[in-house]
């Protein structure tokens, strides 16, 4: 016997197949990095939308700016760690744990996650079809100072050369940590069991210094498969690990080494008058500053790519209010 469908309940929509996702805080510059994500997501004719998580905090120019560049705005609930830790968590990250809110978004069946510090310059639309089950993420790197609270790097030992310096287990009596990954970006599987999986965890979990990338990395330790750095270019690999870069073959840059945020770049700081780092971040440039890569919405006529078009347009009425009549 047919399920007696609930009355006024509309059945559930199936889940869509999935949807790019980054996350926005803070009435700052980040903006910026997002307007340049959903249009190099464009040049590179990805055929899905960029949802943007965003904080109360960011205001309605921002989210009309986003809408107006065809991305699909949604604000989420901050996630704070526990609150008598907090000052263990480097203060910067804390606000990233927000990031957490992404698994609740159900409607997508599959989702990568991109920092809004990253470009994407090649397509990478075939990471939607990975095999579901394991958390994909790109190796992180401990050689900069950022990490200099670890015992790996007072050591030098870093898991993207495990040979050069090796982990003195005999004498720690420790094995080398787990392999780690960066959570500029990372391909998941929203779950409402696994949000409040997260969550729980996060409650009983002190904050520590690399916040919500620390923590995801305790949570997805068993099911974690790295994928090439192809994907999630950490600048510093650059002068840390040449070796292990083929810049020609790099599809997504995340722009995370300090000074190297495009949309601020002055080229003062450490590195940052490095030729390839003047390169990538003129790269970042011109796409944003290429008009044609607009988004071109239903109301510019020439609708160019419609799911962004149907989404934007659902969603435009949300934050603002339908044009009044004149
Ligand atoms: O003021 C901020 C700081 C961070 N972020 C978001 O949080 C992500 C992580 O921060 P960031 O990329 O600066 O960290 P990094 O990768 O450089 O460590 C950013 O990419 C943004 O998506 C934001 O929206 N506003
Ligand atoms: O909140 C922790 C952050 O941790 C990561 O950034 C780090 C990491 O890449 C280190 O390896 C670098 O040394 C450092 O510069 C950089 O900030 C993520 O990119 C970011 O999204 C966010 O999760
Ligand atoms: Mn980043």
């Amino acid at each position: 016997m047919a399920p007696m469908a609930l009355k006024g309940v509309a059945a559930k929509e199936a889940p869509a197949k999935g949807a790019y996702v980054t996350f926005l805080a803070g009435s700052g510059d980040y903006w910026k990095g997002v307007v340049g994500l959903a249009k190099g997501l464009r040049a590179v004719n990805s055929a899905y939308p960029l949802v943007v998580a965003v904080l109360p905090d960011v205001p309605e120019d921002h989210r009309r700016t986003l809408v107006d560049q065809g991305c699909v705005v949604r604000e989420i609930e901050p996630v704070y760690p526990p609150e008598s830790q907090t000052q263990f968590a480097m203060a910067y990250y804390v606000i990233n744990y927000s990031k957490l809110r992404i698994w609740e978004f159900v409607e997508y069946k599959r989702m990568v996650y991109l920092d809004a510090d990253i470009q994407v310059f090649d397509n990478i639309d075939h990471l939607f079809d990975l095999e579901a089950g394991s958390f994909y993420a790109v190796k992180d790197c401990f050689c900069e100072k950022t990490w200099s609270h670890t015992p790996q790097y007072k050591i030098g030992y870093c898991q993207q050369c495990p040979d050069r310096v090796s982990w003195p287990e005999s004498d720690l009596g420790v094995p080398p940590p787990p392999l780690y990954f960066n959570t500029g970006m990372f391909v998941h599987e929203p779950s409402l069991a696994t949000a409040k999986a997260l969550l729980e965890k996060l409650v009983v979990t002190d904050p520590t210094p690399f916040a919500e990338q620390d923590f995801l990395n305790m949570f997805f330790n068993d099911v974690y498969k790295p994928i090439p750095n192809v994907y999630n270019l950490v600048l510093a690999m650059l002068w840390r690990h040449p070796e292990n870069v083929e810049l020609g073959k790099v599809k997504a840059v995340h722009y995370c080494a300090a000074g190297s945020k495009p949309w601020r770049f002055t080229g003062e700081e450490a590195n940052m008058d490095r030729e390839d780092i003047k390169m990538l971040v003129k790269k970042w440039w011109d796409i944003y500053n290429d008009e044609s890569l607009n988004f071109k919405g239903a109301d510019a006529g020439e609708v160019t790519d419609p799911l962004g078009a149907a989404l934007a347009e659902a969603w435009a009425g949300k934050y603002f209010p339908a044009p009044s009549a004149a």
